[in-house]
Parts: structure tokens; C-alpha cells; sequence
């Protein structure tokens, strides 16, 4: 009602800079990636990425007020290689998606192209003693982004996608009671670009080294519609969770690696 202390609703992108600074720093992410600017690396194949998953890491998916996110319990979920110079281990998985039906959503772009969402697996490197001591050190995460194309239905995301009606409020959990791989969510062909970037939301802290997988995977109109069971407070109320994405911001003459 109308006596009520309107909850603050969260400030857009183009307002972070005020409270977190690093918003307009020298590695911020995501970026849009131009493909003909990117480097061919040999050593990244000669040292593949490689992504040990164990199939009962995810214990819960919350509504965090901003995504969906499911919590892994670490055990046995690791990856190293590629551009990793560490062992990092899986702590959640969250996306970024757009309007019904829209095709933007992605944060990273590829030549200026938006995909419908984009899938994070947050990882935290193993010279840290935990996540909260990594969060904001240069080397201290690396994000695995998967790109969701509009398709046909993604069986490995459905047992997921069909958790997001049971937590439709902030803070809003339920326990994930079977086995779940998120290796699922990965595209079959594990060529990928790599570059030095940050959170793609506050804090922003520019500790993530970006490992941004090219081919998308196909979800169906239905699993993206889902992501829409998701609410959140806008500022005329309660309404579905959208737009839940940061546009690219400059390169500052990074360079962008690729496999
Ligand atoms: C853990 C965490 C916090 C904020 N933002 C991100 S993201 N979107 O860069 O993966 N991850
Ligand atoms: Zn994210």
C-alpha cells in the first residue's frame, strides 16, 4: 500500500559508477566481442580447458532478487587449463536474459549480435582459502559464459527451468533433491574467446578471468519464458524479472584470446 517504505529499487547500469567507482575502470565486463580482433592462441589448445564436474554438486536454486542462482556445494567441481593458471572450483550458476521474446539478454555480444540469455558458472581459484578471500582479487574467479540461443528444448536446463515457478520472491529457495551435472550446460564444441574482465554486477570487481564459450546452446521458447516466473520489485511494484543484463563497456585495449 501507499504507507509502505518503497524498497530502494536497485539503481540501473548506467548509475552503478556512483557507489562502486570501478564501474568506469580499465577491465570492466562484459564486452562485445569482435571476432576478427581476437587472437588465435595455440597455447590455450595445447593446455585445454578442462571441466571435472561431479553430478551431486547443486544443492538449492534461490531467487537472489536480481537472477536465479543455484548454489553448489564445491566438492569435485573444478576447472583448470586454458587461460587458468589454478585449480577453480564451482560456487554458483546464474543467468542474464531480456524481454519475452526479445533476442537481447546476453551481457557479452559477438559482433555487436545479442543472444535471448546468457548462462554464469561463478568460479573461485583454490590459492584463495575461500570464495570471499578470492572475490576481488585479479585472479581470483574465472566465469564460464554460455550463450542461449531460442531453439528447441534444452533437457539439461528443464529440470532447472522448471525449479523457477517454485521461487518466485527474493530470497525464495528450494532444495535441488536430484543428481545434476551443469556439464550439461555447456555446448558440445569447448572452443571459446578468453579475456580479463569483472563482475558484470556490483561490486564490479575486476577479478574474473572470462572464458566466454562460442557456440550458444539451444533452450526453447518455453525454458525462457520461464526465467520470467522469476519477480522482482520495479518501480511501479512487483513485476517478472527481465532486462536483468549489463550492456558491453569499453575493451580499454584489452586484448581478447581466443581457441
Ligand atoms: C559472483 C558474482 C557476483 C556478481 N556478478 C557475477 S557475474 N554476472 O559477473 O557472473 N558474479
Ligand atoms: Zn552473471
Amino acid at each position: 500500500g501507499f504507507l509502505q517504505v518503497a524498497s530502494p529499487v536497485p539503481q540501473g547500469p548506467n548509475k552503478w559508477h556512483e557507489q562502486f567507482p570501478i564501474a568506469k575502470g580499465q577491465r570492466q565486463s562484459p564486452i562485445d566481442i569482435v571476432t576478427s580482433n581476437a587472437k588465435v592462441d595455440k597455447a590455450l589448445s595445447d593446455n585445454p580447458l578442462k571441466v571435472s564436474y561431479s553430478n551431486n554438486c547443486c544443492q538449492s536454486v534461490t531467487n537472489t532478487g536480481a537472477s536465479f542462482q543455484v548454489v553448489v556445494d564445491g566438492a569435485g567441481t573444478e576447472i583448470s587449463g586454458g587461460p587458468l593458471d589454478s585449480t577453480y572450483k564451482l560456487v554458483q550458476f546464474h543467468a542474464h536474459w531480456g524481454p519475452l521474446g526479445g533476442d537481447e539478454g546476453s551481457e557479452h555480444t559477438v559482433d555487436g549480435v545479442t543472444y535471448p540469455a546468457e548462462l554464469h558458472l561463478v568460479h573461485w581459484n583454490q590459492k584463495y582459502k575461500d570464495v570471499g578471500e578470492a572475490v576481488d582479487k585479479p585472479d581470483g574467479l574465472a566465469v564460464i559464459g554460455v550463450f542461449f540461443s531460442r531453439g528447441k528444448e534444452h533437457a539439461g536446463f528443464k529440470p532447472i527451468s522448471d525449479l523457477f515457478a517454485k521461487v518466485p520472491r527474493k530470497a525464495d529457495k528450494v532444495d535441488i533433491s536430484f543428481n545434476y551435472d551443469p556439464a550439461c550446460l555447456l555446448p558440445a564444441r569447448r572452443d571459446y574467446w578468453t579475456y580479463l574482465g569483472s563482475l558484470t554486477t556490483p561490486p564490479l570487481f575486476e577479478s574474473v578471468t572470462w572464458i566466454v564459450m562460442k557456440d550458444p546452446v539451444e533452450v526453447s521458447a518455453e525454458q525462457l519464458a520461464a526465467l520470467r516466473n522469476l519477480l522482482w520489485e520495479t518501480p511501479s511494484g512487483e513485476g517478472q524479472m527481465c532486462n536483468n543484463y549489463r550492456p558491453p563497456q569499453p575493451l580499454q585495449g584489452r586484448l581478447v584470446r581466443s581457441t
